[in-house]
Protein backbone atom coordinates (compact mmCIF):
# COMPACT_ATOMS: atom_id res chain seq x y z
CA UNK A 1 0.00 0.00 0.00
CA UNK A 2 1.58 3.76 -0.64
CA UNK A 3 2.06 5.83 1.89
CA UNK A 4 0.00 8.79 2.42
CA UNK A 5 2.69 11.64 1.80
CA UNK A 6 2.53 14.21 -0.40
CA UNK A 7 4.98 13.65 -3.57
CA UNK A 8 6.21 16.26 -6.46
CA UNK A 9 6.71 15.22 -9.75
CA UNK A 10 7.90 16.97 -12.89
CA UNK A 11 10.15 19.97 -12.97
CA UNK A 12 8.45 22.89 -12.79
CA UNK A 13 7.29 22.96 -9.00
CA UNK A 14 11.18 24.13 -8.06
CA UNK A 15 11.05 27.62 -10.05
CA UNK A 16 7.60 27.90 -8.67
CA UNK A 17 8.87 28.06 -5.02
CA UNK A 18 10.83 30.47 -5.29
CA UNK A 19 8.70 32.68 -7.14
CA UNK A 20 6.19 32.02 -4.50
CA UNK A 21 8.60 32.73 -1.65
CA UNK A 22 6.96 35.45 0.51
CA UNK A 23 8.92 37.07 2.98
CA UNK A 24 7.38 38.17 6.67
CA UNK A 25 6.98 41.57 8.32
CA UNK A 26 3.31 42.35 8.75
CA UNK A 27 2.46 40.80 11.97
CA UNK A 28 2.57 43.34 14.90
CA UNK A 29 2.71 42.29 18.29
CA UNK A 30 -0.30 41.95 20.79
CA UNK A 31 -3.16 39.34 20.21
CA UNK A 32 -6.52 40.88 20.26
CA UNK A 33 -8.14 38.23 22.46
CA UNK A 34 -9.51 39.00 25.86
CA UNK A 35 -9.62 35.79 28.01
CA UNK A 36 -12.82 35.97 30.33
CA UNK A 37 -12.65 32.51 32.04
CA UNK A 38 -15.73 31.63 34.73
CA UNK A 39 -14.82 31.18 37.91
CA UNK A 40 -16.17 27.08 38.85
CA UNK A 41 -18.80 28.87 41.19
CA UNK A 42 -20.14 29.59 38.28
CA UNK A 43 -20.01 26.89 36.62
CA UNK A 44 -21.38 24.82 39.40
CA UNK A 45 -24.56 26.67 39.60
CA UNK A 46 -25.38 26.53 35.80
CA UNK A 47 -25.94 22.55 36.22
CA UNK A 48 -28.55 23.42 38.82
CA UNK A 49 -30.13 25.81 36.50
CA UNK A 50 -33.51 23.61 36.27
CA UNK A 51 -34.70 24.82 39.61
CA UNK A 52 -33.87 28.03 39.18
CA UNK A 53 -36.38 31.09 38.15
CA UNK A 54 -36.21 32.35 34.43
CA UNK A 55 -33.07 35.16 34.30
CA UNK A 56 -33.89 38.53 33.86
CA UNK A 57 -30.54 39.52 32.94
CA UNK A 58 -27.56 37.68 31.33
CA UNK A 59 -24.22 39.06 33.11
CA UNK A 60 -21.78 38.65 30.30
CA UNK A 61 -18.65 41.12 29.75
CA UNK A 62 -19.24 40.08 25.54
CA UNK A 63 -22.61 42.24 25.96
CA UNK A 64 -20.59 45.44 25.73
CA UNK A 65 -21.00 46.87 22.06
CA UNK A 66 -18.07 47.80 20.81
CA UNK A 67 -16.85 50.01 17.51
CA UNK A 68 -15.55 46.20 16.29
CA UNK A 69 -19.12 44.21 16.24
CA UNK A 70 -21.95 47.24 16.40
CA UNK A 71 -23.99 47.39 13.66
CA UNK A 72 -21.92 45.01 11.70
CA UNK A 73 -23.24 41.46 10.45
CA UNK A 74 -21.83 39.17 13.35
CA UNK A 75 -21.31 36.06 10.92
CA UNK A 76 -17.63 37.17 9.39
CA UNK A 77 -16.99 38.99 12.82
CA UNK A 78 -14.16 37.45 15.27
CA UNK A 79 -15.67 35.85 18.47
CA UNK A 80 -14.42 38.34 21.14
CA UNK A 81 -13.97 36.51 24.48
CA UNK A 82 -11.91 33.05 24.54
CA UNK A 83 -15.04 31.40 26.53
CA UNK A 84 -18.46 32.65 27.60
CA UNK A 85 -21.45 30.48 29.12
CA UNK A 86 -25.05 31.45 30.40
CA UNK A 87 -28.63 30.88 30.28
CA UNK A 88 -30.56 32.59 27.42
CA UNK A 89 -33.75 33.51 28.12
CA UNK A 90 -36.27 32.21 25.56
CA UNK A 91 -39.03 33.48 23.61
CA UNK A 92 -41.54 30.59 22.82
CA UNK A 93 -41.28 27.04 23.81
CA UNK A 94 -38.81 24.32 24.04
CA UNK A 95 -40.16 20.95 23.42
CA UNK A 96 -39.28 19.42 27.26
CA UNK A 97 -38.87 16.37 25.45
CA UNK A 98 -35.31 18.02 23.59
CA UNK A 99 -33.02 17.33 26.50
CA UNK A 100 -29.03 17.08 25.49
CA UNK A 101 -26.48 19.05 23.79
CA UNK A 102 -26.17 21.18 20.51
CA UNK A 103 -22.42 21.51 19.78
CA UNK A 104 -21.53 23.72 16.71
CA UNK A 105 -18.15 24.10 15.26
CA UNK A 106 -16.33 26.79 12.93
CA UNK A 107 -13.85 28.92 12.08
CA UNK A 108 -14.67 31.91 14.70
CA UNK A 109 -11.25 33.90 14.81
CA UNK A 110 -9.98 34.84 11.69
CA UNK A 111 -7.21 37.55 12.94
CA UNK A 112 -4.00 36.99 14.62
CA UNK A 113 -3.48 40.53 16.68
CA UNK A 114 -4.43 42.74 13.49
CA UNK A 115 -3.34 40.25 10.80
CA UNK A 116 -6.20 39.00 9.42
CA UNK A 117 -7.11 35.67 7.75
CA UNK A 118 -8.36 35.70 3.90
CA UNK A 119 -10.79 32.54 3.87
CA UNK A 120 -13.40 31.52 6.16
CA UNK A 121 -11.70 28.08 6.26
CA UNK A 122 -9.00 29.80 7.87
CA UNK A 123 -9.96 30.63 11.22
CA UNK A 124 -9.76 29.26 14.33
CA UNK A 125 -11.86 27.06 15.80
CA UNK A 126 -14.93 28.23 18.36
CA UNK A 127 -17.50 25.34 19.71
CA UNK A 128 -20.59 27.18 20.88
CA UNK A 129 -22.63 24.47 22.73
CA UNK A 130 -26.73 25.08 23.25
CA UNK A 131 -27.85 22.95 26.31
CA UNK A 132 -31.62 22.06 26.02
CA UNK A 133 -32.85 20.89 29.61
CA UNK A 134 -36.84 21.22 30.85
CA UNK A 135 -37.70 23.95 28.40
CA UNK A 136 -34.33 25.77 29.45
CA UNK A 137 -30.97 26.50 27.57
CA UNK A 138 -27.96 27.27 28.78
CA UNK A 139 -25.45 28.71 25.67
CA UNK A 140 -21.69 29.22 25.83
CA UNK A 141 -18.80 29.12 23.18
CA UNK A 142 -14.75 28.42 23.67
CA UNK A 143 -11.87 28.25 21.54
CA UNK A 144 -10.53 24.91 20.85
CA UNK A 145 -7.13 24.79 22.33
CA UNK A 146 -5.14 22.93 18.70
CA UNK A 147 -1.60 23.80 18.69
CA UNK A 148 -2.11 26.58 15.96
CA UNK A 149 -4.24 28.29 18.09
CA UNK A 150 -1.91 28.31 21.34
CA UNK A 151 1.15 29.02 19.02
CA UNK A 152 -0.49 31.86 17.22
CA UNK A 153 -1.54 33.02 21.09
CA UNK A 154 1.65 32.93 22.41
CA UNK A 155 4.16 34.28 19.56
CA UNK A 156 1.34 36.46 17.78
CA UNK A 157 1.93 35.39 14.45
CA UNK A 158 0.53 32.62 12.66
CA UNK A 159 2.89 29.56 12.47
CA UNK A 160 1.31 26.33 11.15
CA UNK A 161 -0.21 26.10 7.50
CA UNK A 162 -4.14 26.94 7.46
CA UNK A 163 -6.42 26.80 4.74
CA UNK A 164 -5.50 28.99 3.15
CA UNK A 165 -2.25 31.02 4.79
CA UNK A 166 1.24 29.88 4.99
CA UNK A 167 3.55 31.14 7.77
CA UNK A 168 5.67 34.11 6.75
CA UNK A 169 9.19 32.93 7.02
CA UNK A 170 12.36 35.87 6.99
CA UNK A 171 14.89 33.57 5.23
CA UNK A 172 15.69 30.70 2.53
CA UNK A 173 16.72 28.54 4.87
CA UNK A 174 13.54 29.04 6.98
CA UNK A 175 11.44 28.67 4.04
CA UNK A 176 12.67 25.48 3.14
CA UNK A 177 12.58 24.04 6.50
CA UNK A 178 8.40 25.16 6.44
CA UNK A 179 8.87 23.28 3.17
CA UNK A 180 9.80 20.01 4.56
CA UNK A 181 7.17 20.67 7.48
CA UNK A 182 4.50 20.26 4.73
CA UNK A 183 6.02 16.66 3.37
CA UNK A 184 6.02 15.45 6.95
CA UNK A 185 2.47 16.98 8.55
CA UNK A 186 5.17 19.11 10.98
CA UNK A 187 4.06 22.64 9.42
CA UNK A 188 0.05 21.34 8.76
CA UNK A 189 -2.63 22.78 10.89
CA UNK A 190 -4.25 21.13 13.70
CA UNK A 191 -6.91 23.73 13.61
CA UNK A 192 -10.03 21.26 14.17
CA UNK A 193 -12.10 24.36 12.93
CA UNK A 194 -15.08 21.87 10.62
CA UNK A 195 -17.19 19.73 12.54
CA UNK A 196 -17.47 18.16 15.46
CA UNK A 197 -18.84 14.47 16.31
CA UNK A 198 -19.79 11.86 19.11
CA UNK A 199 -18.29 8.41 18.72
CA UNK A 200 -20.16 5.32 19.75
CA UNK A 201 -18.34 5.52 22.72
CA UNK A 202 -19.30 8.96 23.57
CA UNK A 203 -16.03 11.07 22.99
CA UNK A 204 -16.85 13.86 21.29
CA UNK A 205 -14.23 15.06 18.46
CA UNK A 206 -13.77 17.98 16.40
CA UNK A 207 -12.35 17.58 13.09
CA UNK A 208 -10.95 19.20 10.41
CA UNK A 209 -9.33 17.74 6.82
CA UNK A 210 -5.58 17.58 7.87
CA UNK A 211 -5.66 14.11 10.61
CA UNK A 212 -3.89 15.54 13.48
CA UNK A 213 -6.72 18.55 13.64
CA UNK A 214 -8.60 15.62 15.24
CA UNK A 215 -9.09 16.61 19.01
CA UNK A 216 -11.37 15.55 21.50
CA UNK A 217 -13.05 18.08 23.70
CA UNK A 218 -15.47 17.77 26.88
CA UNK A 219 -19.54 18.24 25.57
CA UNK A 220 -19.88 20.16 28.83
CA UNK A 221 -17.13 22.22 29.72
CA UNK A 222 -15.78 22.14 26.18
CA UNK A 223 -12.20 21.84 27.73
CA UNK A 224 -9.72 20.71 24.88
CA UNK A 225 -8.83 17.76 26.30
CA UNK A 226 -6.35 16.18 24.12
CA UNK A 227 -5.01 15.20 20.29
CA UNK A 228 -7.25 12.04 19.26
CA UNK A 229 -4.52 9.63 18.18
CA UNK A 230 -4.57 7.40 15.64
CA UNK A 231 -2.74 4.26 17.26
CA UNK A 232 -3.34 2.31 13.50
CA UNK A 233 0.30 2.91 11.14
CA UNK A 234 -1.34 4.34 8.43
CA UNK A 235 -0.09 7.96 9.73
CA UNK A 236 -0.90 9.88 6.71
CA UNK A 237 -1.77 13.69 6.61
CA UNK A 238 -5.31 14.39 5.18
CA UNK A 239 -8.50 12.76 5.65
CA UNK A 240 -12.30 13.12 4.82
CA UNK A 241 -13.31 16.26 7.18
CA UNK A 242 -16.82 14.38 7.41
CA UNK A 243 -16.37 11.13 8.09
CA UNK A 244 -19.33 8.59 8.71
CA UNK A 245 -20.25 7.96 12.35
CA UNK A 246 -22.72 6.01 13.70
CA UNK A 247 -23.48 4.46 17.35
CA UNK A 248 -20.97 1.44 15.40
CA UNK A 249 -18.52 2.69 13.56
CA UNK A 250 -16.54 5.46 12.15
CA UNK A 251 -15.89 5.30 8.43
CA UNK A 252 -13.69 7.56 6.56
CA UNK A 253 -11.29 8.29 3.33
CA UNK A 254 -8.01 8.80 3.10
CA UNK A 255 -6.94 10.82 -0.23
CA UNK A 256 -3.87 8.85 -1.51
CA UNK A 257 -1.91 11.49 -3.09
CA UNK A 258 0.99 9.77 -4.03
CA UNK A 259 -0.83 6.81 -6.03
CA UNK A 260 -3.95 8.73 -6.79
CA UNK A 261 -7.10 6.95 -5.27
CA UNK A 262 -9.22 6.85 -1.90
CA UNK A 263 -8.07 4.08 0.93
CA UNK A 264 -11.82 3.69 2.53
CA UNK A 265 -11.20 2.72 6.63
CA UNK A 266 -13.31 1.89 9.37
CA UNK A 267 -13.24 2.50 13.39
CA UNK A 268 -15.22 0.81 15.98
CA UNK A 269 -16.14 2.88 19.04
CA UNK A 270 -13.61 2.36 21.87
CA UNK A 271 -10.54 2.01 19.66
CA UNK A 272 -8.48 4.39 18.17
CA UNK A 273 -7.05 1.99 15.38
CA UNK A 274 -8.65 2.55 11.92
CA UNK A 275 -8.74 -0.92 9.83
CA UNK A 276 -8.86 -0.51 6.09
CA UNK A 277 -12.33 -1.87 3.76
CA UNK A 278 -10.71 -1.09 0.75
CA UNK A 279 -9.01 0.47 -1.40
CA UNK A 280 -9.77 2.28 -4.87
CA UNK A 281 -7.68 4.32 -7.49
CA UNK A 282 -8.55 7.19 -9.50
CA UNK A 283 -9.89 6.74 -12.86
CA UNK A 284 -8.92 10.35 -14.15
CA UNK A 285 -6.82 12.81 -13.44
CA UNK A 286 -2.99 13.63 -11.88
CA UNK A 287 -4.03 13.37 -8.41
CA UNK A 288 -7.45 12.30 -6.34
CA UNK A 289 -10.40 14.63 -5.95
CA UNK A 290 -11.15 16.57 -2.87
CA UNK A 291 -12.86 14.89 -0.96
CA UNK A 292 -14.71 16.95 1.72
CA UNK A 293 -17.43 14.44 2.74
CA UNK A 294 -19.07 11.16 0.86
CA UNK A 295 -22.25 9.49 1.65
CA UNK A 296 -22.67 5.58 2.46
CA UNK A 297 -25.43 3.52 1.65
CA UNK A 298 -26.54 0.33 3.94
CA UNK A 299 -23.92 -1.95 1.97
CA UNK A 300 -22.20 0.22 0.08
CA UNK A 301 -19.71 3.05 0.52
CA UNK A 302 -19.75 5.72 -2.25
CA UNK A 303 -16.02 7.49 -3.11
CA UNK A 304 -16.77 10.57 -5.28
CA UNK A 305 -13.94 11.19 -7.86
CA UNK A 306 -14.53 15.44 -8.28
CA UNK A 307 -12.75 16.80 -10.70
CA UNK A 308 -11.53 19.44 -8.32
CA UNK A 309 -8.65 17.68 -7.33
CA UNK A 310 -6.05 18.47 -5.17
CA UNK A 311 -2.43 20.04 -6.76
CA UNK A 312 0.76 19.81 -5.82
CA UNK A 313 2.11 22.48 -7.20
CA UNK A 314 -0.62 24.91 -5.29
CA UNK A 315 0.11 22.87 -2.11
CA UNK A 316 3.68 23.93 -2.46
CA UNK A 317 2.72 27.43 -3.33
CA UNK A 318 2.85 30.51 -0.70
CA UNK A 319 0.40 32.61 -1.92
CA UNK A 320 -3.18 31.18 -2.44
CA UNK A 321 -3.87 30.44 -5.70
CA UNK A 322 -7.89 31.16 -6.41
CA UNK A 323 -8.47 27.61 -5.90
CA UNK A 324 -6.48 27.40 -2.58
CA UNK A 325 -4.39 24.05 -2.33
CA UNK A 326 -6.97 22.08 -5.56
CA UNK A 327 -7.33 22.51 -9.30
CA UNK A 328 -9.59 22.39 -11.68
CA UNK A 329 -9.66 18.94 -14.37
CA UNK A 330 -12.42 19.12 -16.44
CA UNK A 331 -10.42 17.03 -18.84
CA UNK A 332 -9.58 14.39 -16.22
CA UNK A 333 -13.28 14.24 -15.39
CA UNK A 334 -15.56 13.13 -12.85
CA UNK A 335 -16.47 9.65 -11.52
CA UNK A 336 -18.42 8.05 -8.88
CA UNK A 337 -17.25 5.07 -7.26
CA UNK A 338 -19.13 1.98 -5.06
CA UNK A 339 -17.31 -0.35 -2.27
CA UNK A 340 -18.98 -3.12 -0.89
CA UNK A 341 -18.74 -2.08 2.52
CA UNK A 342 -18.33 -6.03 3.99
CA UNK A 343 -15.97 -7.18 1.11
CA UNK A 344 -14.08 -3.79 -0.07
CA UNK A 345 -14.68 -4.50 -3.45
CA UNK A 346 -15.96 -2.15 -5.99
CA UNK A 347 -19.06 -2.94 -7.43
CA UNK A 348 -18.76 0.09 -9.99
CA UNK A 349 -16.61 2.68 -10.72
CA UNK A 350 -18.81 4.92 -13.48
CA UNK A 351 -18.32 8.51 -15.23
CA UNK A 352 -20.75 11.06 -14.24
CA UNK A 353 -21.19 14.93 -15.27
CA UNK A 354 -18.66 17.51 -13.94
CA UNK A 355 -19.64 18.28 -10.40
CA UNK A 356 -18.54 20.51 -7.39
CA UNK A 357 -19.56 20.02 -3.89
CA UNK A 358 -18.61 20.17 -0.41
CA UNK A 359 -21.41 18.16 1.09
CA UNK A 360 -23.52 14.92 0.25
CA UNK A 361 -26.58 15.02 1.71
CA UNK A 362 -27.59 11.26 1.58
CA UNK A 363 -27.52 7.71 -0.83
CA UNK A 364 -29.39 4.92 -0.81
CA UNK A 365 -29.96 1.67 -2.99
CA UNK A 366 -32.55 1.91 -5.51
CA UNK A 367 -34.59 -1.58 -6.39
CA UNK A 368 -36.59 -2.80 -8.92
CA UNK A 369 -40.01 -4.26 -8.20
CA UNK A 370 -38.54 -7.70 -7.98
CA UNK A 371 -36.25 -6.58 -5.27
CA UNK A 372 -33.52 -6.37 -7.18
CA UNK A 373 -30.96 -4.22 -6.73
CA UNK A 374 -30.47 -1.74 -9.93
CA UNK A 375 -28.73 1.61 -8.91
CA UNK A 376 -27.45 3.69 -6.15
CA UNK A 377 -28.83 7.31 -5.65
CA UNK A 378 -26.52 9.82 -3.89
CA UNK A 379 -27.58 13.42 -2.88
CA UNK A 380 -25.79 16.49 -2.66
CA UNK A 381 -25.05 20.37 -2.83
CA UNK A 382 -24.02 20.91 -5.85
CA UNK A 383 -22.59 24.02 -7.05
CA UNK A 384 -23.18 23.62 -10.82
CA UNK A 385 -19.98 22.22 -11.65
CA UNK A 386 -18.08 25.48 -11.18
CA UNK A 387 -15.28 25.74 -8.38
CA UNK A 388 -15.75 29.52 -8.15
CA UNK A 389 -17.63 29.02 -5.15
CA UNK A 390 -14.25 28.43 -3.15
CA UNK A 391 -13.16 31.93 -3.50
CA UNK A 392 -17.35 33.33 -2.55
CA UNK A 393 -15.58 32.02 0.40
CA UNK A 394 -13.26 34.73 0.89
CA UNK A 395 -13.30 36.98 3.76
CA UNK A 396 -13.61 40.28 2.04
CA UNK A 397 -16.58 38.71 -0.48
CA UNK A 398 -18.27 37.59 2.49
CA UNK A 399 -17.89 41.06 4.55
CA UNK A 400 -18.59 43.47 1.26
CA UNK A 401 -21.95 42.83 0.10
CA UNK A 402 -23.39 45.81 -2.12
CA UNK A 403 -26.92 44.38 -2.46
CA UNK A 404 -25.36 42.63 -6.05
CA UNK A 405 -26.76 39.10 -6.33
CA UNK A 406 -23.45 37.00 -6.35
CA UNK A 407 -24.01 34.01 -4.70
CA UNK A 408 -23.66 30.90 -7.82
CA UNK A 409 -26.55 28.82 -8.49
CA UNK A 410 -26.82 25.69 -6.44
CA UNK A 411 -28.97 22.60 -6.39
CA UNK A 412 -29.73 19.23 -5.21
CA UNK A 413 -27.52 17.13 -7.49
CA UNK A 414 -28.79 13.71 -7.71
CA UNK A 415 -26.47 11.15 -9.05
CA UNK A 416 -28.07 8.05 -10.51
CA UNK A 417 -24.86 5.09 -10.44
CA UNK A 418 -26.46 1.96 -12.17
CA UNK A 419 -25.10 -1.01 -10.77
CA UNK A 420 -25.53 -3.47 -13.86
CA UNK A 421 -22.57 -2.72 -15.71
CA UNK A 422 -23.35 0.08 -17.49
CA UNK A 423 -19.89 2.65 -17.64
CA UNK A 424 -21.84 6.09 -17.12
CA UNK A 425 -24.12 7.04 -14.20
CA UNK A 426 -26.26 10.13 -14.41
CA UNK A 427 -26.51 13.53 -12.14
CA UNK A 428 -29.88 15.56 -12.21
CA UNK A 429 -31.33 18.51 -10.30
CA UNK A 430 -33.59 16.47 -7.47
CA UNK A 431 -36.05 19.59 -7.33
CA UNK A 432 -36.53 22.91 -9.17
CA UNK A 433 -33.77 24.79 -7.35
CA UNK A 434 -36.16 27.83 -7.94
CA UNK A 435 -37.83 26.29 -4.80
CA UNK A 436 -34.95 27.26 -2.62
CA UNK A 437 -33.73 30.03 -4.36
CA UNK A 438 -31.09 28.15 -6.74
CA UNK A 439 -28.82 28.28 -3.11
CA UNK A 440 -27.93 25.07 -1.29
CA UNK A 441 -25.32 24.02 1.23
CA UNK A 442 -24.85 22.46 4.84
CA UNK A 443 -27.08 19.57 5.08
CA UNK A 444 -28.40 17.60 7.48
CA UNK A 445 -31.51 14.37 7.58
CA UNK A 446 -33.08 12.66 10.11
CA UNK A 447 -30.25 10.23 11.27
CA UNK A 448 -32.42 7.56 11.15
CA UNK A 449 -32.91 7.33 7.21
CA UNK A 450 -28.82 7.30 7.31
CA UNK A 451 -28.10 5.44 3.98
CA UNK A 452 -31.50 4.89 3.37
CA UNK A 453 -34.75 5.89 1.11
CA UNK A 454 -35.81 9.18 2.73
CA UNK A 455 -37.94 11.77 2.09
CA UNK A 456 -36.66 15.36 3.78
CA UNK A 457 -33.64 16.91 4.21
CA UNK A 458 -32.75 20.22 5.93
CA UNK A 459 -30.24 23.08 4.49
CA UNK A 460 -29.38 26.53 3.57
CA UNK A 461 -30.67 28.09 0.51
CA UNK A 462 -30.85 31.74 -1.28
CA UNK A 463 -33.54 34.30 -1.18
CA UNK A 464 -31.69 36.60 -3.50
CA UNK A 465 -29.88 38.99 -3.79
CA UNK A 466 -27.42 37.68 -1.32
CA UNK A 467 -23.59 36.77 -1.82
CA UNK A 468 -24.27 33.77 1.09
CA UNK A 469 -27.22 31.02 1.96
CA UNK A 470 -29.46 33.12 3.89
CA UNK A 471 -32.34 30.58 4.20
CA UNK A 472 -32.93 27.71 5.96
CA UNK A 473 -34.99 25.13 3.83
CA UNK A 474 -36.96 22.06 4.18
CA UNK A 475 -36.53 20.09 1.13
CA UNK A 476 -39.34 17.62 0.07
CA UNK A 477 -37.79 14.82 -2.20
CA UNK A 478 -41.48 13.25 -2.55
CA UNK A 479 -43.14 16.45 -3.47
CA UNK A 480 -40.50 18.06 -5.22
CA UNK A 481 -41.05 21.24 -3.31
CA UNK A 482 -39.18 23.24 -0.28
CA UNK A 483 -40.60 25.42 2.83
CA UNK A 484 -38.03 28.17 3.53
CA UNK A 485 -37.35 30.45 6.38
CA UNK A 486 -35.95 33.56 6.26
CA UNK A 487 -35.13 36.52 8.58
CA UNK A 488 -33.58 40.18 6.60
CA UNK A 489 -29.81 40.54 6.70
CA UNK A 490 -29.29 37.29 8.80
CA UNK A 491 -26.92 34.54 8.01
CA UNK A 492 -28.53 30.80 9.54
CA UNK A 493 -25.45 27.80 9.54
CA UNK A 494 -26.81 24.46 9.07
CA UNK A 495 -29.94 23.39 9.96
CA UNK A 496 -29.47 20.37 12.55
CA UNK A 497 -32.55 17.83 12.51
CA UNK A 498 -33.02 16.15 15.82
CA UNK A 499 -35.81 13.41 16.23
CA UNK A 500 -38.24 13.56 19.17
CA UNK A 501 -38.33 10.51 21.04
CA UNK A 502 -40.19 7.60 19.81
CA UNK A 503 -41.11 9.42 16.62
CA UNK A 504 -42.59 7.52 13.80
CA UNK A 505 -42.34 10.51 11.10
CA UNK A 506 -39.15 11.11 9.14
CA UNK A 507 -39.63 14.82 10.00
CA UNK A 508 -41.16 14.38 13.77
CA UNK A 509 -38.19 16.73 15.91
CA UNK A 510 -36.47 19.89 15.73
CA UNK A 511 -34.31 21.40 13.25
CA UNK A 512 -31.80 23.62 15.22
CA UNK A 513 -29.63 26.71 14.21
CA UNK A 514 -27.84 29.49 15.07
CA UNK A 515 -28.10 33.10 13.38
CA UNK A 516 -25.78 35.64 13.01
CA UNK A 517 -27.85 38.78 12.70
CA UNK A 518 -26.95 42.07 11.81
CA UNK A 519 -26.21 44.58 14.03
CA UNK A 520 -23.52 42.52 15.27
CA UNK A 521 -26.12 39.97 16.72
CA UNK A 522 -26.89 36.51 17.27
CA UNK A 523 -29.60 33.70 18.46
CA UNK A 524 -30.57 30.36 18.30
CA UNK A 525 -33.15 29.52 16.40
CA UNK A 526 -35.57 26.39 16.98
CA UNK A 527 -37.77 25.10 14.37
CA UNK A 528 -40.73 22.35 14.19
CA UNK A 529 -39.14 19.65 11.91
CA UNK A 530 -42.65 18.91 9.91
CA UNK A 531 -44.38 22.16 9.73
CA UNK A 532 -40.73 24.47 9.63
CA UNK A 533 -42.17 26.70 11.75
CA UNK A 534 -40.51 28.78 14.43
CA UNK A 535 -40.92 27.56 18.05
CA UNK A 536 -38.07 29.48 20.28
CA UNK A 537 -35.43 32.25 19.62
CA UNK A 538 -33.04 32.63 22.28
CA UNK A 539 -30.95 35.64 21.86
CA UNK A 540 -27.42 35.49 23.06
CA UNK A 541 -25.76 38.37 24.78
CA UNK A 542 -23.47 39.00 22.29
CA UNK A 543 -22.80 38.34 18.05
CA UNK A 544 -22.38 34.67 16.67
CA UNK A 545 -19.45 34.56 14.38
CA UNK A 546 -20.77 31.84 11.48
CA UNK A 547 -20.13 28.24 11.89
CA UNK A 548 -19.65 25.00 10.05
CA UNK A 549 -21.41 21.86 11.56
CA UNK A 550 -22.88 20.49 14.61
CA UNK A 551 -23.85 16.85 15.98
CA UNK A 552 -26.04 16.00 18.78
CA UNK A 553 -25.21 14.50 22.77
CA UNK A 554 -28.36 13.21 23.94
CA UNK A 555 -28.73 13.53 27.54
CA UNK A 556 -27.54 9.93 29.25
C1 LIG B 1 -13.12 24.49 7.33
C2 LIG B 1 -13.17 23.57 6.21
O1 LIG B 1 -14.25 23.21 5.83
C3 LIG B 1 -11.99 23.08 5.58
C4 LIG B 1 -10.76 23.16 6.10
C5 LIG B 1 -9.68 22.67 5.36
C6 LIG B 1 -8.38 22.68 5.71
C7 LIG B 1 -7.94 23.23 7.00
C8 LIG B 1 -7.43 22.19 4.77
C9 LIG B 1 -6.13 22.16 4.97
C10 LIG B 1 -5.11 21.68 4.05
C11 LIG B 1 -3.83 22.07 4.35
C12 LIG B 1 -3.46 22.95 5.51
C13 LIG B 1 -2.69 21.64 3.49
C14 LIG B 1 -2.98 20.33 2.85
C15 LIG B 1 -4.22 20.39 2.07
C16 LIG B 1 -5.45 20.77 2.87
C17 LIG B 1 -6.09 19.49 3.36
C18 LIG B 1 -6.34 21.46 1.87
C1 LIG C 1 -20.52 27.33 3.75
C2 LIG C 1 -20.18 26.52 2.56
C3 LIG C 1 -20.74 26.84 1.29
C4 LIG C 1 -21.65 27.77 1.02
C5 LIG C 1 -22.01 27.96 -0.34
O1 LIG C 1 -23.01 28.35 -0.83
C6 LIG C 1 -19.35 25.49 2.61
C7 LIG C 1 -18.72 24.99 3.77
C8 LIG C 1 -17.86 23.98 3.66
C9 LIG C 1 -17.24 23.40 4.79
O2 LIG C 1 -17.79 22.82 5.67
FE1 LIG D 1 -18.30 20.62 5.67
Amino acid sequence: MASLTFRTTGSNIFPSILSDFGLSGNIRDGFSLKTDVFSKKRRTTITNVATRPPPTTIPSPATQPTDDNDGKLAAWTSIRQERWEGELVVDGEIPLWLSGTYLRNGPGLWNVDDYNFRHLFDGYATVVRLHFHNGRLIAGHRQIESDAYKAAKQNKKLCYREFSEVPKQESFISYMGELAGLFSGASLTDNANTGVVKLGDGRVVCLTETIKGSIVIDPDTLDTVGKFEYTDSWGGLIHSAHPIVTESEFLTLLPDLVRPGYVVVRMEPGTNERKVIGRVDCSGGPSPGWVHSFPVTEHYIIVPEMPLRYSAGNLLKAEPTPLYKFQWCPESKAFMHVMCKASGKIVASVEVPLFVTFHFINAYEEKDEEGRLTAVIADCCEHNADPSILDKLRLENLRSFSGEDVLPDARVGRFIIPLDGSPKGDLVAALDPDQHGKGMDMCSINPAHLGKKYRYAYACGAQRPCNFPNTLTKIDFVNKTAKNWYDEGAVPSEPFFVARPGATEEDDGVVISMISDKNGEGYALLLDGSSFKEIARAKFPYGLPYGLHGCWVPKN
